[in-house]
Protein backbone atom coordinates (compact mmCIF):
# COMPACT_ATOMS: atom_id res chain seq x y z
CA UNK A 1 0.00 0.00 0.00
CA UNK A 2 1.37 3.63 -0.76
CA UNK A 3 2.03 5.70 2.13
CA UNK A 4 0.54 9.32 2.25
CA UNK A 5 3.18 11.78 2.80
CA UNK A 6 2.61 15.79 2.95
CA UNK A 7 5.57 17.84 2.25
CA UNK A 8 5.49 21.61 4.75
CA UNK A 9 7.82 24.12 2.60
CA UNK A 10 8.87 26.81 4.50
CA UNK A 11 9.21 29.25 1.44
CA UNK A 12 11.92 31.64 3.33
CA UNK A 13 14.01 28.85 5.12
CA UNK A 14 17.44 29.42 4.40
CA UNK A 15 16.93 32.91 2.12
CA UNK A 16 16.93 30.39 -0.61
CA UNK A 17 14.16 29.94 -3.78
CA UNK A 18 11.93 27.40 -3.74
CA UNK A 19 10.78 27.89 -7.00
CA UNK A 20 12.67 24.23 -8.19
CA UNK A 21 11.17 22.40 -5.30
CA UNK A 22 7.40 21.37 -6.41
CA UNK A 23 8.46 20.12 -9.31
CA UNK A 24 11.68 18.39 -8.16
CA UNK A 25 9.46 16.40 -5.76
CA UNK A 26 7.12 15.21 -8.63
CA UNK A 27 10.32 14.11 -11.21
CA UNK A 28 12.23 12.51 -8.09
CA UNK A 29 9.84 11.06 -5.85
CA UNK A 30 8.59 7.07 -5.78
CA UNK A 31 5.20 7.98 -6.94
CA UNK A 32 4.65 3.30 -6.27
CA UNK A 33 5.33 4.00 -2.62
CA UNK A 34 3.95 7.43 -2.08
CA UNK A 35 0.93 9.60 -2.26
CA UNK A 36 2.01 12.93 -1.96
CA UNK A 37 0.90 16.25 -0.99
CA UNK A 38 2.58 19.97 -0.55
CA UNK A 39 1.86 23.19 1.91
CA UNK A 40 3.34 26.31 2.16
CA UNK A 41 4.09 27.26 6.08
CA UNK A 42 3.17 30.94 5.80
CA UNK A 43 3.87 32.31 9.41
CA UNK A 44 5.96 31.26 12.70
CA UNK A 45 3.85 28.21 14.19
CA UNK A 46 2.03 26.94 10.81
CA UNK A 47 4.20 24.15 9.76
CA UNK A 48 2.81 22.60 13.46
CA UNK A 49 -0.32 23.02 12.75
CA UNK A 50 -0.30 21.80 8.65
CA UNK A 51 1.87 18.79 10.14
CA UNK A 52 -0.58 18.24 12.83
CA UNK A 53 -3.58 18.29 10.84
CA UNK A 54 -2.19 15.84 8.29
CA UNK A 55 -1.22 13.09 11.00
CA UNK A 56 -4.45 13.91 12.16
CA UNK A 57 -6.28 12.90 8.41
CA UNK A 58 -3.99 9.97 8.99
CA UNK A 59 -0.72 10.96 6.91
CA UNK A 60 1.65 8.30 7.81
CA UNK A 61 5.32 11.06 6.76
CA UNK A 62 5.40 14.72 6.98
CA UNK A 63 8.40 15.93 5.30
CA UNK A 64 9.91 19.34 5.96
CA UNK A 65 11.31 21.51 3.77
CA UNK A 66 13.69 24.00 5.68
CA UNK A 67 15.90 24.42 8.56
CA UNK A 68 15.95 23.46 11.81
CA UNK A 69 13.22 25.45 12.79
CA UNK A 70 11.19 24.22 9.90
CA UNK A 71 11.59 20.35 11.40
CA UNK A 72 10.90 21.73 14.83
CA UNK A 73 7.49 22.59 14.15
CA UNK A 74 6.60 20.06 11.90
CA UNK A 75 8.28 17.24 14.54
CA UNK A 76 6.27 19.06 17.09
CA UNK A 77 3.30 18.26 14.98
CA UNK A 78 4.12 14.95 14.21
CA UNK A 79 4.19 14.18 18.33
CA UNK A 80 1.85 16.25 19.59
CA UNK A 81 -1.12 13.16 17.14
CA UNK A 82 1.04 10.11 16.78
CA UNK A 83 3.99 9.33 17.67
CA UNK A 84 4.36 6.36 15.03
CA UNK A 85 4.18 8.97 11.75
CA UNK A 86 7.66 9.64 10.35
CA UNK A 87 9.32 13.03 9.90
CA UNK A 88 11.14 13.48 6.38
CA UNK A 89 13.71 16.02 6.02
CA UNK A 90 14.96 18.07 2.86
CA UNK A 91 17.36 20.45 4.50
CA UNK A 92 16.80 24.00 2.98
CA UNK A 93 17.80 25.85 5.82
CA UNK A 94 20.68 28.02 6.88
CA UNK A 95 22.60 25.84 9.56
CA UNK A 96 20.42 22.31 8.67
CA UNK A 97 21.89 20.61 12.02
CA UNK A 98 19.98 17.54 12.27
CA UNK A 99 19.55 16.93 8.78
CA UNK A 100 23.70 16.76 8.54
CA UNK A 101 23.82 15.00 11.80
CA UNK A 102 21.65 12.42 10.64
CA UNK A 103 23.29 12.47 6.87
CA UNK A 104 20.73 13.59 4.77
CA UNK A 105 21.83 14.94 1.85
CA UNK A 106 21.83 18.61 1.32
CA UNK A 107 20.83 17.90 -2.70
CA UNK A 108 17.35 18.11 -2.70
CA UNK A 109 17.01 15.04 -5.55
CA UNK A 110 18.95 13.06 -3.32
CA UNK A 111 17.20 14.04 0.11
CA UNK A 112 13.98 12.87 -1.72
CA UNK A 113 15.73 9.72 -2.43
CA UNK A 114 16.01 9.31 1.66
CA UNK A 115 12.53 9.22 1.32
CA UNK A 116 12.16 6.49 -1.53
CA UNK A 117 14.51 4.56 0.45
CA UNK A 118 12.09 4.58 3.22
CA UNK A 119 14.51 3.63 6.21
CA UNK A 120 13.69 4.77 9.67
CA UNK A 121 15.93 5.47 12.56
CA UNK A 122 13.96 6.11 15.86
CA UNK A 123 15.68 9.23 17.63
CA UNK A 124 15.54 10.59 21.27
CA UNK A 125 13.84 14.23 21.57
CA UNK A 126 13.96 16.36 24.49
CA UNK A 127 12.07 19.74 26.24
CA UNK A 128 12.76 22.86 27.60
CA UNK A 129 10.20 23.64 30.10
CA UNK A 130 7.85 21.90 28.25
CA UNK A 131 8.55 23.08 24.55
CA UNK A 132 10.03 20.28 22.41
CA UNK A 133 13.53 20.40 20.47
CA UNK A 134 14.96 18.34 18.34
CA UNK A 135 18.22 19.13 17.15
CA UNK A 136 19.87 21.31 20.28
CA UNK A 137 18.53 24.33 22.69
CA UNK A 138 20.88 26.62 24.48
CA UNK A 139 21.71 29.64 27.09
CA UNK A 140 24.60 32.39 26.40
CA UNK A 141 25.73 33.43 23.42
CA UNK A 142 24.33 31.23 21.27
CA UNK A 143 20.88 32.08 22.48
CA UNK A 144 22.02 35.91 22.63
CA UNK A 145 22.88 35.42 18.63
CA UNK A 146 19.67 33.35 18.01
CA UNK A 147 17.89 36.79 19.47
CA UNK A 148 19.73 38.98 17.51
CA UNK A 149 19.61 37.03 14.03
CA UNK A 150 16.06 37.27 14.33
CA UNK A 151 15.43 40.96 13.29
CA UNK A 152 17.78 40.45 10.75
CA UNK A 153 15.45 40.30 7.67
CA UNK A 154 18.89 38.47 5.22
CA UNK A 155 18.78 34.49 6.71
CA UNK A 156 21.54 32.52 5.92
CA UNK A 157 25.38 31.56 6.78
CA UNK A 158 26.54 34.59 5.56
CA UNK A 159 24.40 37.53 7.55
CA UNK A 160 24.67 34.41 11.04
CA UNK A 161 28.51 34.77 10.89
CA UNK A 162 28.37 38.90 10.58
CA UNK A 163 26.71 38.65 13.85
CA UNK A 164 28.40 36.22 15.42
CA UNK A 165 31.41 38.76 14.65
CA UNK A 166 29.47 42.13 15.85
CA UNK A 167 28.37 40.42 19.30
CA UNK A 168 31.50 38.58 20.09
CA UNK A 169 33.41 41.86 21.54
CA UNK A 170 30.05 42.67 23.44
CA UNK A 171 29.19 39.76 24.90
CA UNK A 172 29.76 39.18 28.80
CA UNK A 173 29.67 35.15 30.25
CA UNK A 174 26.98 34.90 33.03
CA UNK A 175 27.06 32.80 36.20
CA UNK A 176 24.51 30.02 35.68
CA UNK A 177 23.75 27.61 39.18
CA UNK A 178 23.04 23.87 37.48
CA UNK A 179 21.55 20.66 38.75
CA UNK A 180 22.48 17.95 36.17
CA UNK A 181 20.90 14.72 36.76
CA UNK A 182 21.03 15.61 40.62
CA UNK A 183 24.33 16.71 41.19
CA UNK A 184 24.47 20.82 41.30
CA UNK A 185 27.35 22.90 40.33
CA UNK A 186 28.27 26.32 40.12
CA UNK A 187 29.65 27.47 36.31
CA UNK A 188 30.50 30.98 34.74
CA UNK A 189 29.86 30.02 31.11
CA UNK A 190 30.26 31.83 27.49
CA UNK A 191 27.61 29.85 26.25
CA UNK A 192 25.84 25.83 27.15
CA UNK A 193 24.17 24.06 24.91
CA UNK A 194 21.84 20.94 25.49
CA UNK A 195 22.65 18.67 22.59
CA UNK A 196 20.88 16.03 21.09
CA UNK A 197 23.37 15.75 18.31
CA UNK A 198 26.49 16.79 17.42
CA UNK A 199 26.22 20.37 15.65
CA UNK A 200 24.76 23.48 15.51
CA UNK A 201 24.49 23.11 11.67
CA UNK A 202 26.95 23.93 8.94
CA UNK A 203 29.24 21.24 10.63
CA UNK A 204 29.69 23.10 13.48
CA UNK A 205 30.01 20.41 16.27
CA UNK A 206 29.82 21.70 19.52
CA UNK A 207 29.01 18.12 21.62
CA UNK A 208 31.18 15.71 18.59
CA UNK A 209 30.42 12.59 20.89
CA UNK A 210 27.04 12.92 20.91
CA UNK A 211 24.72 10.12 20.42
CA UNK A 212 20.93 10.90 19.06
CA UNK A 213 19.62 7.76 20.33
CA UNK A 214 21.11 6.79 23.55
CA UNK A 215 18.74 8.55 25.33
CA UNK A 216 20.94 11.43 26.93
CA UNK A 217 21.65 15.11 26.31
CA UNK A 218 25.37 16.53 26.04
CA UNK A 219 25.48 19.23 28.19
CA UNK A 220 28.36 21.45 26.63
CA UNK A 221 29.82 24.12 28.77
CA UNK A 222 32.03 26.47 26.92
CA UNK A 223 33.76 28.54 29.60
CA UNK A 224 34.93 32.22 29.11
CA UNK A 225 37.75 32.66 27.13
CA UNK A 226 39.85 35.07 25.59
CA UNK A 227 39.05 36.89 22.55
CA UNK A 228 42.58 35.50 20.44
CA UNK A 229 41.15 31.56 21.61
CA UNK A 230 38.38 32.21 19.40
CA UNK A 231 39.91 31.10 16.14
CA UNK A 232 40.72 28.09 17.50
CA UNK A 233 37.75 27.48 18.96
CA UNK A 234 35.64 27.72 15.78
CA UNK A 235 39.00 24.93 14.05
CA UNK A 236 37.42 23.14 17.30
CA UNK A 237 34.02 23.45 16.18
CA UNK A 238 34.82 22.16 12.56
CA UNK A 239 37.09 19.55 13.18
CA UNK A 240 34.70 18.09 15.52
CA UNK A 241 37.23 18.03 18.34
CA UNK A 242 35.38 20.84 20.48
CA UNK A 243 35.28 18.09 23.13
CA UNK A 244 39.17 18.66 23.42
CA UNK A 245 39.36 22.01 24.56
CA UNK A 246 40.56 23.17 27.73
CA UNK A 247 37.23 25.94 27.38
CA UNK A 248 34.36 23.08 26.78
CA UNK A 249 33.17 20.28 29.16
CA UNK A 250 30.89 18.08 28.45
CA UNK A 251 28.49 16.40 30.36
CA UNK A 252 26.15 13.85 29.63
CA UNK A 253 22.83 13.75 31.32
CA UNK A 254 19.06 12.89 31.31
CA UNK A 255 17.90 16.30 32.87
CA UNK A 256 19.52 19.30 33.83
CA UNK A 257 17.84 22.35 35.75
CA UNK A 258 19.52 25.73 34.70
CA UNK A 259 19.18 28.64 37.49
CA UNK A 260 20.17 32.06 36.11
CA UNK A 261 19.66 35.44 37.72
CA UNK A 262 18.09 37.63 34.80
CA UNK A 263 15.87 36.38 32.42
CA UNK A 264 17.15 36.06 28.91
CA UNK A 265 17.38 34.59 26.09
CA UNK A 266 17.18 30.39 25.14
CA UNK A 267 16.93 28.96 21.66
CA UNK A 268 15.55 25.95 20.70
CA UNK A 269 16.80 24.41 17.28
CA UNK A 270 18.06 27.77 16.73
CA UNK A 271 14.64 29.99 17.20
CA UNK A 272 14.81 32.52 20.13
CA UNK A 273 12.62 32.55 23.09
CA UNK A 274 12.83 35.02 26.22
CA UNK A 275 12.59 33.33 29.65
CA UNK A 276 12.30 33.70 32.81
CA UNK A 277 15.62 32.30 35.46
CA UNK A 278 14.50 28.88 35.95
CA UNK A 279 14.81 26.24 32.77
CA UNK A 280 14.31 22.54 32.93
CA UNK A 281 15.58 20.79 30.31
CA UNK A 282 14.49 16.74 29.77
CA UNK A 283 14.93 14.08 27.05
CA UNK A 284 12.30 11.90 25.94
CA UNK A 285 14.57 8.34 24.54
CA UNK A 286 13.78 6.79 21.28
CA UNK A 287 10.50 9.35 20.62
CA UNK A 288 10.48 9.98 16.90
CA UNK A 289 10.83 8.02 13.82
CA UNK A 290 12.65 10.21 10.90
CA UNK A 291 13.50 9.07 7.66
CA UNK A 292 17.27 8.64 7.25
CA UNK A 293 19.65 7.35 4.56
CA UNK A 294 20.12 3.29 4.28
CA UNK A 295 23.41 2.18 4.97
N1 LIG B 1 5.87 32.14 5.49
C1 LIG B 1 6.65 32.39 6.55
N2 LIG B 1 6.98 33.67 6.84
C2 LIG B 1 7.79 33.96 7.86
N3 LIG B 1 8.33 33.02 8.69
C3 LIG B 1 8.05 31.72 8.44
C4 LIG B 1 7.19 31.35 7.35
N4 LIG B 1 7.09 30.00 7.35
C5 LIG B 1 7.84 29.56 8.40
N5 LIG B 1 8.41 30.58 9.04
C6 LIG B 1 9.37 30.55 10.17
O1 LIG B 1 10.68 30.57 9.64
C7 LIG B 1 11.56 30.23 10.70
C8 LIG B 1 12.93 29.83 10.18
O2 LIG B 1 12.87 28.65 9.49
P1 LIG B 1 14.09 27.61 9.45
O3 LIG B 1 14.69 27.44 10.78
O4 LIG B 1 13.60 26.40 8.76
O5 LIG B 1 15.14 28.34 8.50
P2 LIG B 1 16.60 28.83 8.84
O6 LIG B 1 16.61 29.54 10.17
O7 LIG B 1 17.05 29.58 7.65
O8 LIG B 1 17.42 27.47 8.94
P3 LIG B 1 18.26 26.77 10.16
O9 LIG B 1 17.35 26.71 11.35
O10 LIG B 1 18.63 25.41 9.65
O11 LIG B 1 19.44 27.63 10.40
C9 LIG B 1 10.82 29.16 11.48
O12 LIG B 1 10.91 29.43 12.84
C10 LIG B 1 9.35 29.31 11.01
O13 LIG B 1 8.46 29.48 12.10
Amino acid sequence: MRKNILFVINPISGGKSKKRVEQLIIDNLDHEKYEYEMAYSNAVDHARKLSRSAVHLGFDTVAAVGGDGTVNEVAKGIMSINANAELGIIPFGSGNGLARHLRIPMDVKKAIDVLNQNTVKVIDTATLNGEPFFNMAGVGFDAHISAMFAHNKKRGLSGYVKSVFRELNNYNSDDYELTVDGKSMSKKAFMISFANSTQFGNNAHIAPLADISDGLLDVAIVKPFPFYQFPMLAWRLMSGTAHRSAFVEVIKAKEIKVIRKENGAVHLDGEPKMLNGQIDIKIRPLSLKVLVPSL
